[in-house]
C-alpha cells in the first residue's frame, strides 16, 4: 500500500474535524523591491472570503489524502506528492516528533472548491488549514512564532492564510499587521479558468520599486482602495487576455471597483451589497457558463452596505 492514497471520489463519509481554507483576496498589491534571493518585497492589503476549500481530518490506520470537488481534476497531474496539504502534514509531524509529541496517521479529505493557480491562494489556504486542523486533531502545541516559521517554509502566503483575517502584509508577504477596521465587503470573484504560474508573472514585472501603500489610516475604505493598485495586473493582463474581458464583465454588473487578486487570473468586483453581488454572479454565470463566478462576503468589521 502506498503511504499516501489519492483519489477524486468523495469518501463515503467526510466526517471528522473540519477546517475551512478560505479564498485569499489581495485588495491591493504593491511591489516595492526585490530581495537578493529573487523574492519580491510587497505591500498588500489582504482579506479572506467566507468560502473556500473544505478539509476534514480523521485519525486512521495509515496516512491518506482524498480529493473531491469541482476543481479536484485540476490537481490531478503530479500533485500526489507535491500537494501542499501533504507537505504541511509532513513538516508539522517532523516538527512535533522533535519535541516528542505524537503525530499519528491521519486520513485527510480535501474538497477542492477553489480554482487552481488562480491568485486566490487555494494551495496556501489548504496548507494553512492542514496546520490548524492537525494541531487540533493531534492535540499538539507549538509556539506561534515556530508555527509561522513553519508556514513560511511552505510558501510566502501561508502565514497570512493561517491568520485568515483582514491584514496588511509586507516583506515577502510574511510580515503581518491585522486590520480589524477593514469592513466586510460584498465581492464577486471571476476567473476564466486559465491557470497562471506565479513566478511567470513576477518575472514579467517591468518595475520592481513601485510607490508603497504606506500608512493606512482609512475611515472611508472605497476612496482609499481606488487609489491603490495591483502591480502584478499589467504583466498578468499581457499574458492572459481574458483578464481584460472578465474585469469589464464584472464592472458592467455595477461593481464599485474591479481589480485582479494576487498573480491572477482571478478578478474581483466590490459591490454595494451582498444581494447585488449575488445577482451579478448569477448574471455572469449565465453569460459565461464555462468560467468561474462566485459571490462572496469577506471577513471583517460588519458595517452594513458598502458606500
Ligand atoms: C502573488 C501572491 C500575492 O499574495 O499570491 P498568489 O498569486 O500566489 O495567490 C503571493 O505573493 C505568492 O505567494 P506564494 O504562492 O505562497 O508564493 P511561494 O510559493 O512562496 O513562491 C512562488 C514563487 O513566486 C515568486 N514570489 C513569491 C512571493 C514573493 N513575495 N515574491 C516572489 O517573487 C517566486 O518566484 C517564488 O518562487
Ligand atoms: N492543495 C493544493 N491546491 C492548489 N494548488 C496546489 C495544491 N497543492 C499544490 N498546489 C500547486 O500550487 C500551485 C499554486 O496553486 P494555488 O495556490 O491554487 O494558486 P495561487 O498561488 O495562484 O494562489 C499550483 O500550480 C498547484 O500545482
Amino acid at each position: 500500500m502506498p503511504l499516501d492514497t489519492f483519489a477524486h471520489e468523495r469518501p463515503a463519509s467526510s466526517a471528522g474535524l473540519f477546517e475551512l481554507a478560505p479564498a485569499k483576496i489581495n485588495l491591493a498589491l504593491h511591489v516595492v523591491g526585490q530581495r537578493a534571493d529573487g523574492y519580491h518585497l510587497l505591500e498588500s492589503l489582504v482579506t479572506f472570503a467566507d468560502m473556500g476549500d473544505e478539509l476534514s481530518f480523521c485519525l486512521a490506520d495509515e496516512d491518506s489524502l482524498m480529493v473531491s470537488g469541482p476543481f479536484a481534476p485540476a490537481l490531478s497531474v503530479g500533485v500526489e506528492v507535491d500537494n501542499l496539504v501533504l507537505r504541511a502534514r509532513d513538516l508539522l509531524r517532523d516538527c512535533l516528533l522533535k519535541s516528542s509529541q505524537p503525530a499519528p496517521p491521519v486520513a485527510i479529505h480535501l474538497e477542492k472548491n477553489l480554482p487552481v493557480a488562480a491568485g486566490i491562494g487555494g494551495g496556501s489556504a489548504d496548507a494553512a488549514a492542514t496546520l490548524r486542523g492537525l494541531l487540533r486533531l493531534w492535540q499538539a502545541e507549538i509556539a506561534e512564532a515556530e508555527l509561522l516559521a513553519l508556514a513560511l517554509k511552505l510558501g510566502a502566503d501561508v502565514p497570512m492564510c493561517l491568520k485568515g483575517e483582514a491584514l496588511m502584509a509586507t516583506g515577502i508577504g510574511e510580515d503581518i499587521t491585522p486590520l480589524p477596521e477593514l469592513p466586510s465587503l460584498a465581492l464577486v470573484l471571476g476567473n476564466p479558468l486559465v491557470g497562471v504560474a506565479t513566478p511567470d508573472i513576477f518575472r514579467r514585472l517591468a518595475t520592481k520599486d513601485n510607490a508603497p501603500i504606506g500608512q493606512i489610516a482609512a475611515k472611508d475604505w472605497m476612496p482609499l482602495l481606488k487609489t491603490l493598485r495591483n502591480d502584478l495586473e499589467p504583466p498578468a493582463r499581457s499574458l492572459v487576455r481574458e483578464i481584460d474581458q472578465i474585469s469589464n464583465m464584472i464592472g458592467g454588473e455595477g461593481a464599485l471597483l474591479t481589480r485582479m487578486s494576487g498573480s491572477g487570473a482571478t478578478c474581483f468586483g466590490i459591490f454595494p451589497s451582498a444581494d447585488m453581488a449575488q445577482t451579478a454572479a448569477a448574471n455572469l454565470c449565465g453569460q459565461k457558463p464555462d468560467w468561474y463566478f462566485q459571490a462572496v462576503q469577506t471577513v471583517g468589521r460588519k458595517s452594513g452596505e458598502t458606500s
